[in-house]
């Protein structure tokens, strides 16, 4: 089921369309009003890209997808909407025509706009309401980045701002509240410079669109990525770290290292140059080809930053810790095998079969067995006083194939438990089909003694009614299964 909130996109372009895929695959219902025919074409296309990119960052299960809609009118894609982001193109003028007309229908929706580089003061002139227009400014990939750099002015109410946060946080952005408005906001400034820089290089006939690229994804891009740029410095330092860097490279300010103070000038000529070079170097592919590559390529250095949780990364498991923590509680009845956990199968769980690989079937019945332990009370925090349960033995038998985003459950049945043995049957269910059945017995276990022992009263009281309740149930065929194919 979707969350039932409704987001509307207004400009449905390459970053429209790509709040559009955020919003969706969080979870919102989205209506989009772009007058351009081919907007949900274009929209399709990025949604399709976000849809394979997405949930490879995802360790817990995607929210159901919400609905997409199209609208012929601001009126109709605004209504009942509980978010609104403007994504048309970048001209002040525009923006201010189509600001009367959604505030015509929803004056008091907060409305998030994506400009590069106006201020909230300038988009707020003459606006029926500006309290509710504030800069919301997002990275392509939008689906994939979690920048949003939120840029109130002294006009905009509080609250609006706190609860425009919120929302960019739970659909899995990081919203960095600019504290003074100013034109480019803070990571176009940087962007600009670099650009303008890039293309003096060019026009001076110093280096090719190709080798600025390589100067940049070679070297320091990569430590951007994941350090920024004063961390970085900090350690180009050495031991003696921020001042030594600023002994040594601070009189560079006075020489001629930059070419900032200008601009090239803005002519066909110019134009050519840079768009013939680009040809050269990239003309190969599609842009689609390299919207794919480009996507590929973060989403392997996010799961790394997301392994050490470190700068994009920590963003990332922050939003699965939270999506799970607003995961139903299992409620599970004991008169049935108990469903614990609910999983979705992820790109990073599929084989070279195109299905899910082994290891994740037994991943599956840890993730349902450590809930079940859970459960009992013999989750954490019992561990931390000394004790737990420890596998002795598994015994996995496929019964399906599972792919790529199937949603999957884990059920337990206790087959037999005592003091010390806990002997249990996992199903792993896609709906009402089995895909697979894992058959294990766990020991107690005092840790520091290493040896096996007799499980705290407080956890048999939880289990010992349970696996009394289990006895009812149907005894699984495939319970004390050996390893072998039946002769045919
Ligand atoms: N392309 C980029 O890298 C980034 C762009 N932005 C900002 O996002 C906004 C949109 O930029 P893009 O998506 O790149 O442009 P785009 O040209 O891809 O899309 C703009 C869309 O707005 C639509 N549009 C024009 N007038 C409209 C109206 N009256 N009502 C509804 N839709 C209308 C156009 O048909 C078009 O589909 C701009 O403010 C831009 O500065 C922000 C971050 C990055
Ligand atoms: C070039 N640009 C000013 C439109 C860039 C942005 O606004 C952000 C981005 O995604 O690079």
């Amino acid at each position: 089921m979707s969350n039932n909130r409704k987001a509307a996109i207004i400009g449905g372009g390459v970053i429209g369309g790509g709040w559009a895929a955020r919003f969706l695959l969080s979870g919102w219902n989205v209506s989009v009003f772009d007058p351009d025919p081919e907007a949900p074409r274009k929209v399709a296309e990025v949604l399709a890209n976000a849809r394979a990119a997405l949930p490879a960052l995802a360790d817990v299960p995607m929210p159901e997808e919400g609905t997409l809609t199209f609208e012929d009118s601001i009126h109709d894609a605004v209504e009942g909407a509980d978010y609104i982001q403007e994504s048309i193109s970048e001209r002040l003028d525009l923006k201010h025509r189509v600001y009367a007309q959604i505030q015509q229908s929803a004056p008091h929706v907060p409305m998030g706009s994506s400009t590069s580089g106006f201020k909230p003061s300038q988009l707020q002139e003459n606006a029926a309401n500006p309290a509710t227009i504030f800069v919301a400014h997002p990275f392509n990939p939008v689906y994939l980045l979690p920048l949003a750099e939120i840029v109130p002015s002294d006009k905009n109410d509080s609250g609006v701002i706190e609860n425009a946060k919120e929302i960019l946080r739970e659909i899995g952005m990081f919203p960095l509240h600019v504290r003074k408005e100013i034109d480019a906001h803070i990571a176009d400034r940087f962007l600009e410079a670099v650009w303008r820089e890039a293309l003096w290089l060019v026009k001076d006939g110093v280096a090719t669109t190709e080798e600025i690229d390589e100067a940049i994804r070679m070297g320091f891009g990569l430590r951007w990525g994941q350090m920024g740029l004063f961390e970085t410095y900090r350690i180009a330092g050495g031991e003696a770290g921020m001042k030594h860097f600023l002994d040594q490279f601070g009189p560079c300010l006075s020489w001629p290292w930059t070419r900032l103070m200008d601009v090239p000038e803005y002519n066909d000529e110019l134009v050519e140059l840079i768009a013939g070079q680009s040809d050269a170097q990239s003309g190969m592919h599609s842009i689609r080809d390299l919207e794919r590559i480009r996507d590929r390529n973060l989403i392997g250095f996010m799961r790394v930053l997301k392994d050490s949780n470190w700068g994009a990364g920590k963003v990332l498991l922050e939003h699965d810790a939270r999506r799970r923590a607003t995961a139903p509680d299992p409620t599970p009845e004991t008169a049935a095998p108990m469903v614990m956990a609910h999983m979705q199968v992820l790109p990073g769980w599929i084989d070279y079969n195109g299905h899910m690989t082994e290891s994740r079937y037994l991943f599956a019945s840890s993730e349902t067995c450590d809930a079940f332990l859970r459960h009992i009370g013999a989750g954490l925090d019992y561990v931390a006083g000394g004790h737990s349960y420890y596998t002795a033995e598994s015994h996995i038998l496929h019964a399906g194939e599972a792919k790529l985003g199937d949603r999957l459950t884990g059920s337990v049945q206790v087959l037999s438990a005592d003091e010390k043995r806990l002997h249990l049957f996992i199903r792993i269910q896609r709906g009402d089909t089995l895909v697979a059945s894992i058959e294990q017995m766990l020991l107690h276990v005092d840790m520091k003694a290493g040896k096996t022992c007799a499980a705290k009263p407080a956890v048999l009281d939880r289990l010992m009614p349970i696996a009394e309740a289990h006895k009812a149930l149907e005894r699984p065929a495939a319970a004390g299964r050996f390893v072998g194919a039946p002769r045919g």
